[in-house]
């Protein structure tokens, strides 16, 4: 059993990390009121957003080199000072300038929360409890995205914009006070192998790198993610609405539906991890056929998608959140402690670099078509979309070649320390008997 001590760390650092993804999905729920208060239209929008991506997906390295040696506590807790400055900023902000600025100080500080958060899982709980509370963590955090949607909103709505982003700074205010008085790195006795490594900063970073288990979980964590993120952010609803002409309220609930899958995939994704930790990247790349085969479909599909078929890459896309989970379970697996936090912030940075480069692809891709008089239908049209679209294939494709040649070299490393992985027929057969003899000796 683990102690009431550390389900309360775990509590406060899923709540520090619930309050980051309030303040990360804030801006995006409040589009129409941004427009009017910064007398801009979606282009220069999304650049808030893109922005924030931006500086959110350069500081993971940064900053889980800096949690191994300060510990989560002093991270999460300066995470949400940024991120309180930031919404205080963007409160009375009311030039571009000065709103992005707002927007880039959430960025930084919501990069500090979810890696010091994930590092304390391992340091309070017992390993084989470690990846189902690693997907609760994931998980737990995406209500957050809800807590935006429907509190918020409701609040802005109701007493205007200064009031409701002043109130996000307050909950941000409120991650400090309990972390400050709460929230421990790690059990006593521990606390010295939990902050600061016997190497160097630098010498830590390259340890983590060399690792090919550690590289194993970038890949995977790009390859599975980019698309839903992509897809949540920034395309999905021109794809959906100008592109396949749904209406904006079938939009939004197949957006809300894509909520609901990934807080369902979660459990059972961390159940599957501790149980078959051997076929975690065989998952990855099964997950990844999958996407690529249903965006294919829906890509090439005569006429506009059916809904059936967007609810099920919809569905699909929703999983990936969860599967890129398994990137963080090969950094812990692969790393001592006092690499934990570097080796997932490698591992973080994957699926927002490949998120962020697939965004401008898409972006790019609709201009050029555009440009060339490729798409007379229009900028959003669906024929346009397809061609755009398409390059998440490649990014894909990019990212599985990526998974296969480095697991090759997990799987010598492995072999090398006795553990072989039998080829998946093998394993499934072997699996089928065991099965069928249990059966056999229950009659
Ligand atoms: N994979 C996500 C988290 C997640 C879990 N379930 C669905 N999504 C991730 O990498 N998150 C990093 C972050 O900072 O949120």
């Amino acid at each position: 059993m683990s102690s009431w001590r550390a389900w309360t760390v775990w509590g406060i650092g899923v709540f520090a990390y619930l309050v980051a993804v309030v303040q990360r999905t804030s801006f995006g729920v409040v589009g129409l009121e941004a427009s009017d208060r910064f007398h801009v239209g979606g282009a220069v929008l999304s650049a808030f957003t893109v922005l924030q991506l931006v500086v959110y997906a350069s500081l993971q390295i940064p900053v889980g080199m800096l949690v191994d040696r300060f510990g989560s506590r002093v991270m999460v807790s300066i995470g949400a000072v940024f991120m309180a400055l930031g919404q205080l900023q963007i409160s009375v902000a009311e030039s571009v300038v000065t709103g992005i600025i707002g927007r880039m100080l959430v960025g930084m500080g919501d990069a500090m929360t979810f890696v010091s958060v994930l590092r304390l899982v391992p340091l309070w709980f017992p390993a084989r409890r470690v990846p189902l509370l690693t997907q609760l963590t994931g998980m737990l955090g995406m209500l957050g995205q809800l807590v935006s949607v429907i509190p918020f909103l409701a609040l802005l709505h109701a007493r205007g914009w200064t009031t409701g982003f002043l109130s996000l700074a307050c909950l941000s205010v409120l991650v400090v006070v309990l972390v400050l008085a709460m929230l421990r790195n790690a059990p006593h006795g521990t606390a010295r192998a939990a902050e600061g490594s016997p190497e160097g900063t630098r010498a830590v970073l390259a340890a983590a790198w060399r690792q090919p288990g550690t590289r194993l979980g970038l890949w995977s964590h790009f390859t599975v993610q980019f698309s839903g993120t992509v897809f949540a952010l920034a395309w999905g609803f021109p794809f959906m609405v100008a592109g396949q002409g749904y209406d904006t309220a079938t939009a939004a609930g197949l957006m809300s539906f894509f909520v609901v899958v990934a807080l369902i995939a979660g459990p059972p994704m961390g159940r599957f991890v501790s149980r078959h930790p051997l076929r975690r990247s065989t998952l990855v790349l099964l997950i990844t056929g999958l996407t690529a085969l249903v965006w294919a479909v829906v890509l090439l599909y005569p006429g506009k998608a059916p809904l059936w078929l967007m609810v099920v890459l919809v569905a699909v896309l929703a999983v990936g959140g969860p599967s890129s989970m398994i990137g963080f379970d090969f950094a812990r697996t692969f790393n001592p402690s006092h690499r934990l936090g570097t080796a997932t912030g490698i591992v973080n940075s994957g699926g927002f670099a490949a998120a962020l480069v697939t965004m401008f692809l898409v972006g790019y891709l609709l201009d050029v078509q555009h440009a060339l008089g490729l798409s007379p239908q229009g900028l959003y049209s669906l024929d346009a979309f397809r061609v755009a679209l398409a390059a998440q294939l490649v990014v894909m494709g990019f990212g599985a070649v990526m998974v296969f040649g480095v697991r090759r070299k997990v799987r010598r490393q492995l072999a090398a320390s006795g553990v072989h992985v039998a080829p998946l027929r093998v394993a499934l057969g072997v699996a089928l008997d065991e099965a069928r003899a249990k059966r056999l000796a229950r009659r």
